[in-house]
């Protein structure tokens, strides 16, 4: 039984000097076996106390069984346990969702606690190298609490005393096959703890349809489609500028139509004026009656109407200096939304190079100084590099729809994006799979969030145009 103790293997470390050949071995003093036994049975008093601690219910069903079955007998605690069947399976008919948010989820987390993770633990931390082997003893970190959400697997972990952040996130493909996953997410709890995210099935398979227009004039954050998590996609479009890059036929239209769609109301109202340039002559075309007078499609015209923008801009912020220092959107001071569709056709593929020069001036003038006065862009692009968008970083929000390149991750999401889970260009190019999901980071974490746009097809751009171009509604 104590023949593979960790501490047997020092016997066989054995250092040599090269020049003299000296051999030193370490001196092995035994321990007592009564030591031995002392320590692992108040290793195995500890391990029950914390059992029962962080597992008060799961502890007391069988102490209770069995304290039945000691005292009646075993008919009675074959009948409780029938009972608590019957009733589980009750509730779960009459109330599924909280069935499985209180019972199911937490069955399942116990389950694949055991079964998944605790299982190959201590394999996939050594292969994976975040473990180590040292001197005959396993350095692992700590597997905490599993926890079940109706997608996704979250595991808590302490790291290894001098493991970083990055350490996991450089292993991130590791940890997914090691546990059986598609993807692995890692993010920072609390200083020295993970939590780790392994998606068990994607909610964002399929499509979504359009979302309703809203009933009310809001100028956002506009609900555009939904998070991995179930919860709905919500784009900050006033107060910001926004970038969102996608290869051919990542869905960047259903992005700009369900803000648009968003939008409609308030545009209606008068809270709201949005402006279109649409280069290359498709996705804003469709529904350009929406847009009045201002739409642009030619690069003359397109530079023509940024340099309104900008000039409404900056009479704009001569009125507003020195009163007030944000925009609250009104008839007279609409939210001015840009909406630029394949902004590189302007920018980076503009032949006429004054012209090309015209145009990076005013998107440069607006997505500095556009914000605080309530002069907004929206704009699309395929291919994310400096030399195609120079002024790239001056939109504060981006979202990664599919890329061609993980190197492209991170010059949208910024720094480290991509090894924290944002693997854009993992994304299925199949429409029904992959068109509309994307990745965006919020101010308030760095960890990426996985989102998918709803889908506002041709049928549902003509029924907004009938409905918001028709005489009485302009
Ligand atoms: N959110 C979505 N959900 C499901 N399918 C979508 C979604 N968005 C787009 N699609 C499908 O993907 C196809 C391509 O979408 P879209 O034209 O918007 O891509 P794109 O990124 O604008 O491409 P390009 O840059 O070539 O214009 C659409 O015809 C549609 O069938």
């Amino acid at each position: 039984m104590f023949k593979r103790l960790p501490g047997d293997e020092a016997r066989n470390l054995v250092s040599t000097t090269p020049d003299t050949a000296v051999v030193f071995r370490p001196a092995v003093v035994t321990t007592p076996a009564i030591l031995t036994i002392v320590i692992l049975v108040w290793r195995i008093l500890a391990g029950l106390v914390r059992t029962i601690w962080r597992h008060p219910i799961a502890t007391a069903i069988p102490a209770i069984l069995g304290a039945v079955c000691y005292v009646y007998g075993w008919p009675p605690a074959v009948s409780l346990i029938g009972i608590v069947v019957l009733g589980l399976v009750s509730w779960a008919f009459i109330d599924r969702a909280a069935f499985t948010r209180w019972v199911g989820y937490r069955l399942l987390a116990w389950w694949r606690l055991i079964w998944i993770y605790r299982r190959h633990w201590q394999p996939v931390m050594i292969v994976s190298g975040l473990g180590r082997h040292l001197r005959g003893r396993d350095y692992l970190p700590r597997l905490g609490k599993v926890t079940c959400t109706s997608w996704a697997d979250q595991v808590t972990v302490r790291m290894l005393k001098g493991q970083a952040v990055k350490d996991w996130a450089d292993r991130t493909d590791h940890l997914a096959q090691g546990f059986g996953a598609q993807s692995c997410r890692v993010a920072l709890s609390q200083a020295g703890r993970l939590t780790l995210t392994f998606p068990r099935n994607d909610p964002l398979s399929d499509p979504l349809p359009a979302l309703p227009v809203p009933e009310e004039p809001t100028v956002g954050p506009v609900e555009i489609g939904r998070c991995e998590d179930g919860r709905p996609w919500r784009l900050k479009v006033h107060g910001t500028h926004v970038l969102v890059a996608g290869a051919t036929g990542a869905g960047k239209g259903s992005i700009i139509w369900s803000v648009i769609r968003a939008m409609l109301p308030a545009a209606r109202a008068g809270l709201v004026e949005l402006w279109a340039l649409d280069p290359k002559l498709m996705e804003l075309s469709y529904g350009r009656d929406l847009f009045g007078p201002r739409y642009a499609a030619t690069p003359e015209e397109c530079a023509d109407l940024l340099d309104e923008a900008v000039c409404v801009m900056q009479k704009r912020a001569a009125r507003f200096a020195g009163l007030q220092r944000s925009h609250t959107p009104t008839v007279d001071d609409p939210f001015v939304l840009v909406v630029v569709d394949e902004v590189a056709f302007l920018t980076a593929y503009q032949s006429d190079r004054q012209l090309r020069q015209r145009i990076s001036a005013a998107l440069a003038t607006l997505t500095t100084q556009g914000r605080a006065v309530g002069v907004g862009v929206l704009a699309a692009l395929q291919d994310p590099r400096k030399e195609v968008l120079n002024i790239r970083n001056l939109f504060p929000d981006k979202i990664a729809l599919r890329l061609d390149e993980s190197e492209q991750v991170d010059m949208v999401l910024g720094d480290g994006a991509r090894d924290r889970g944002a693997l854009a260009d993992h994304i299925s190019p199949v429409p029904e799979l992959g068109a509309g999901v994307g990745y965006i980071r919020l101010d308030a974490s760095p960890d990426p969030i996985r989102v998918r746009a709803a889908y506002v097809s041709d049928t549902d751009i003509r029924a907004m145009a009938d409905t918001f171009t028709g005489g009485e509604d302009r």
